[in-house]
């Protein structure tokens, strides 16, 4: 489902946008692909152009309204109340100020009294009053409803996130999309709103002050709504342009972004340095900052000048009405109030042919980044809970099979599991190993249903996976991956976070820290359990990557889950952590299904069943010895591994 709004050039480049910049930005071109390639030249495409952006913008409307009223009801009335008010506002000041200017007329004449002037300046005092206090009060319900609006799209861009899938993060076209959406997309139905209310306001001026020219002459009416024509058409123009180069920059921001971080983080600090790639970076980010900018800078100068060169037909016409108006005075079929009232009306539908077309072209804008942010509310999970869910077991037992089970990656060509069955019994501890890029963590990631198998099907307790509600099936799964989560928050919220329930429950994560073997060196910190880890802190404490890695355990074993997967689990270990771990594994496996990835065959013979994944394929499959025995692929890497730590022995 699309969000209507853009016109169909527009999401073609903008998939063209997204997949035509393959370089990493760490070499090769820094250039930016010209974004008006594309542009309609003839007329007729132009104008179908036109309206399809037209009725675009307008589409757009009821989902900037209902954006608004979801975030503040009553502000969206007294927003709109206000705008009416004030987009009459001018007339009625001009209109007074005519009557005043008639009534001193009349006055200085000798057929008028000076208490209908003090009457008309008093109403004219009232006017600029009410003015001032409509004027504040549409500020004031404005900014506070673009405030209310600007957090309960965040919210909803969160919300929406927190629930999509792995492969939404893991492919980067959606990524991108997800990173507008949470960045650019906020602000823009705040714009659309003003732009909105901008343009219904100066649309009452506008209105009202046509029907006071139109009583004095059609024609002049006619000069006035035509000459916003050309300068909103040049307008719509560098609009969907300005949009078009944010969308093509976008993977170029990212770059630089990335060039940024490479430089400016502590984790990258050390390599950057050693290997003197700073001054590298620093160069290419500024290159890329260049051409990004000149790409801007032209479209900025030309939307400016070229904007502003048409918006000058406005202004031509606004001052041959102020001419007309003029010699008519002179001529006597005019009154001096009228003559003040016309050159009112003229200022009046100037700037308001100005703050239309700037509205329209605004709005129009606008509504292109609205797509892109309800593009991204439309993606739907594609992992959900069936219409009827069937209920985990009690107690869920543990018995897990893949029969047949295919997967590849969305986009890529070869499979990351090929035809892959077996069982694991419950409470069985079992060792996946291979070769780098042979499964593993996919074979994982299939299990806590991160991703959907292409084909075959896994079971849990003889159920098929997809069967179960997957918050429901990954509550039952307790897991640690091999690129685990620092998060900047104490030891015992990062520990407890593995069981948000548990959160405050310190004895239950005390013990999980235990059951990692890092609870004495929690203990050793300065605050104990309550001392902030990582370095946005002041008083942060920096771990090391093995006690780092023990927390992640600690954090796995928070939950008692009838599953277990630990995705090599010792990879930052010392070698005594690592044999004291695996040395405690089967009592802290007990009555768990337990799977674990690991290179490190010393840990892995341990397991009561050892899977060998070659290739996406199930290639042995069997106890230590059995595969000893065969003396096939495992066989021969282990003893290559134990070679190499006889040779060093020896
Ligand atoms: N998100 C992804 N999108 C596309 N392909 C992927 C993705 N993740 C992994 N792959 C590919 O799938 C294959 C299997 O990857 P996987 O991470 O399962 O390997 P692994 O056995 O865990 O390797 P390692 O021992 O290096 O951790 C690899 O060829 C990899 O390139």
């Amino acid at each position: 489902m699309h969000g209507g709004g853009a016109p169909i050039g527009v999401r073609r480049m903008l998939r063209k946008a997204s997949s035509s910049v393959a370089q990493s930005g760490l070499t090769g071109p820094v250039d930016i692909p010209d974004a008006v390639r594309d542009e309609p030249t003839d007329l007729r495409s132009r104008l179908t152009r036109l309206r399809q952006s037209a009725s675009g913008t307008v589409r757009g409307l009821p989902r900037v309204i209902g954006l608004a009223w979801q975030a503040s009801p009553v502000m969206t009335v007294l927003v709109a109340l206000s705008t009416v008010v004030s987009g009459l506002m001018p007339t009625l000041t001009a209109y007074v100020a005519k009557l005043l200017l008639d009534a001193v007329v009349a006055a200085v004449q000798g057929h008028g009294t000076t208490t209908r002037i003090v009457e008309l300046a008093a109403l004219e005092f009232g006017v600029f009053t009410a003015t001032a206090i409509s004027t504040a009060l549409t500020n004031a319900a404005q900014q506070l409803l673009q405030e209310r609006m600007t957090l309960s799209i965040r919210h909803r861009v969160m919300d929406h996130a927190s629930k999509l899938d792995l492969r939404f993060f893991e492919d980067s076209e959606s990524y991108d999309q997800l990173r507008q959406a949470s960045q650019e997309a906020p602000q823009r139905p705040v714009s659309m709103l003003t732009s909105a209310l901008g343009l219904v306001r100066t649309s009452i001026t506008f209105g009202s002050m046509v029907v006071l020219l139109v009583s004095v002459s059609p024609l002049l009416a006619v000069v006035a709504l035509a000459a916003p024509v050309p300068a909103f058409i040049s307008q719509s123009k560098y609009g969907a342009r300005a949009f078009m180069l944010t969308l093509w920059m976008s993977p170029i921001r990212r770059r630089m972004d990335y060039l940024n971080s490479l430089v400016t983080t502590d984790t990258y600090a050390k390599e950057t340095k050693l290997f003197g790639l700073g001054p590298y970076l620093v160069d290419r980010f500024r290159r890329l900052g260049q051409n990004y900018y000149a790409r801007e800078r032209k479209l900025t100068t030309r939307r400016n000048f070229v904007g502003t060169a048409w918006s000058l037909l406005s202004t031509l016409a606004g001052s041959g009405i102020a001419l007309y108006i003029a010699l008519e005075a002179v001529a006597g079929r005019l009154t001096i109030g009228d003559l003040a009232l016309y050159t009112a009306a003229a200022a009046a539908v100037q700037t308001s042919v100005q703050g239309l077309f700037s509205g329209f072209s605004g709005m129009y804008e606008n509504n292109l980044y609205l797509d892109t942010l309800y593009d991204f509310l439309a993606t739907e999970p594609r992992i959900t809970a069936p219409a009827v869910a069937k209920p985990l077991p009690e107690p869920v037992r543990g018995h897990i099979e893949f029969e047949n089970v295919s997967f590849s990656y969305p986009g890529a060509g070869e499979k990351a599991l090929d035809d892959v069955s077996f069982e694991i019994r419950p409470g069985e501890t079992v060792a996946v190993v291979g070769r780098n890029g042979a499964g593993k963590s996919t074979l994982i990631k299939l299990l806590c249903r991160l991703y959907d198998p292409t084909g075959g099907r896994i079971l849990l307790d003889g159920v098929d996976l997809r069967e179960f509600d997957p918050d429901e099936l990954r509550s039952r799964i307790s897991a640690m991956f091999q690129d685990y989560v620092t998060y900047q928050g104490t030891a015992a919220e990062n520990i407890g976070l593995g069981q948000l329930g548990a959160l405050d429950d310190r004895a239950r994560i005390e013990d999980a820290a235990e059951r990692a073997g890092v609870g004495s060196r929690i203990s050793r910190l300065p605050r104990g359990f309550d001392s902030p880890l990582g370095r946005w802190f002041d008083q942060g404490v920096s771990l090391s990557g093995g006690e780092w890695q023990k927390i992640a355990l600690a954090r796995a074993f928070m939950r008692d889950a009838p599953v277990l997967i630990l995705d090599e689990p010792t990879s930052a270990l010392d070698a005594a952590a690592e044999h004291d771990l695996f040395a405690r594994l089967r009592a802290l496996s007990e009555g768990r299904t337990t799977l674990y990835i690991s290179h490190r065959f010393s840990t892995v013979r341990q397991a009561e069943k050892i899977l060998l994944l070659d290739r996406g394929r199930l290639a042995e499959e069997g106890t230590h010895e059995e595969l000893m025995s065969q003396g096939g692929d495992y066989a021969s890497l282990f003893t290559l591994q134990a070679a190499a730590y006889l040779e060093e022995a020896a």
